[in-house]
């Protein structure tokens, strides 16, 4: 549904996007991620149309984003980080208005479908930050896209905010909605995405499931026991268990192999005559291989 190949945009001498490739299939939430100036804004503006890129191939659902704008207009909806809109328009006018862009019937029925009712007849100025990206939300579905582009629509949002849409993208997912996001967020990327693809510098770095990138990392498993008669204390290698750290009654461990680690803690617990009371096996993060990634290409 989306296909980048070997895009590349340079600004004067700044290589903002240097020759990346990826493919989003139809239906799939795909997270771009990456640390400020890495290149994403960048990226989804060629592929929105409003961005010439200086090399590469794009594909918007079967469009060009260059040379096949109405139709792209028609398929993509767009939910840009600096979206906004005149102070004193209501809600509904807008609504209206982007309809009338688009030569599509009036969608009030996006309103009832993402909590806007409440606040339609209010002035844009008056919107709380989680009102306006519901908002934008509504107006980037309004011509029934296939593919929607959103960059960071969580960003500066509440708790509950946040969850409504993560909900609302959620939904989209369902009804067969490719869905490109760029997101700073690490746990909305592992929540949300299907796949991903981290970029650093202009480059694609890693991509993958939130699983396969979280997995290629040097960062390791921990396990975490507490045990009834402390047997464990004050804490030893095991196996190929490192021993980390003990605290008053947990100690932890790293390794790369869990199952065999867990077994080789366990057996010595047992052998101790001693009784679990809790056992926590904690892998990485995303968020933890992200910062990894980021920093080691960072000082290349
Ligand atoms: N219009 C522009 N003119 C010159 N340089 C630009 C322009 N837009 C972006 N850049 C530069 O290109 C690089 C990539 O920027 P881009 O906004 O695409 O990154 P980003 O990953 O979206 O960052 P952020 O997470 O901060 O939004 C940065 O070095 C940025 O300073």
């Amino acid at each position: 549904m989306i296909e980048v190949k070997g895009l590349t945009k340079q600004y004067g001498n700044i290589f903002a996007v240097s020759g990346i490739s990826f493919k989003v299939q139809k239906g799939e939430v795909f997270g771009l991620l990456g640390p400020n100036g890495a290149g994403k804004t960048t990226t989804l503006e060629c592929l929105e149309g409003i961005r010439k890129p200086d090399s590469g191939e794009l594909n918007v659902a079967g469009c060009n984003p260059l040379s096949d704008g109405r139709n792209l207009r028609r398929n993509l909806g767009v939910q840009l980080q600096s979206s906004s809109l005149p102070d004193g328009i209501r809600v509904d006018e807008a609504m209206s208005l982007v309809c009338a862009w688009h030569g599509v019937p009036v969608r009030f029925d996006l309103f009832k479908r993402f909590g806007i009712n409440d606040f339609s007849k209010k002035q844009y100025h008056a919107l709380s930050t989680g009102q306006k990206r519901r908002l934008h939300l509504a107006l980037s579905l309004a011509s029934n896209p296939k593919v929607v582009i959103l960059d960071e629509p969580t960003a500066g949002l509440d708790v509950q905010g946040r969850a409504q849409l993560h909900d609302a993208i959620r939904n989209l997912k369902s009804e067969g909605i490719t869905i490109l996001l760029a997101t700073h967020d690490m746990a909305e990327a592992e929540m949300l995405c299907d796949h991903l693809a981290i970029m650093v510098k202009g480059r694609i770095a890693v991509t993958g499931t939130p699983e396969q990138v979280t997995a290629v990392g040097n960062t390791e498993t921990r396990i975490v026991i507490r045990t009834k008669n402390n047997s464990l204390l004050p804490g030893r290698d095991i196996g190929s268990a490192r021993f980390i750290r003990a605290t008053e009654e947990y100690v932890e461990w790293v390794c790369s192999d869990v199952a065999t680690s867990v077994m080789d803690i366990l057996k010595q617990v047992q052998a101790a005559g001693d009784t679990t009371e809790d056992l926590r096996v904690q892998k990485p993060s995303l968020e933890e291989r992200f910062l990894e990634l980021v920093d080691r290409r960072e000082r290349k």
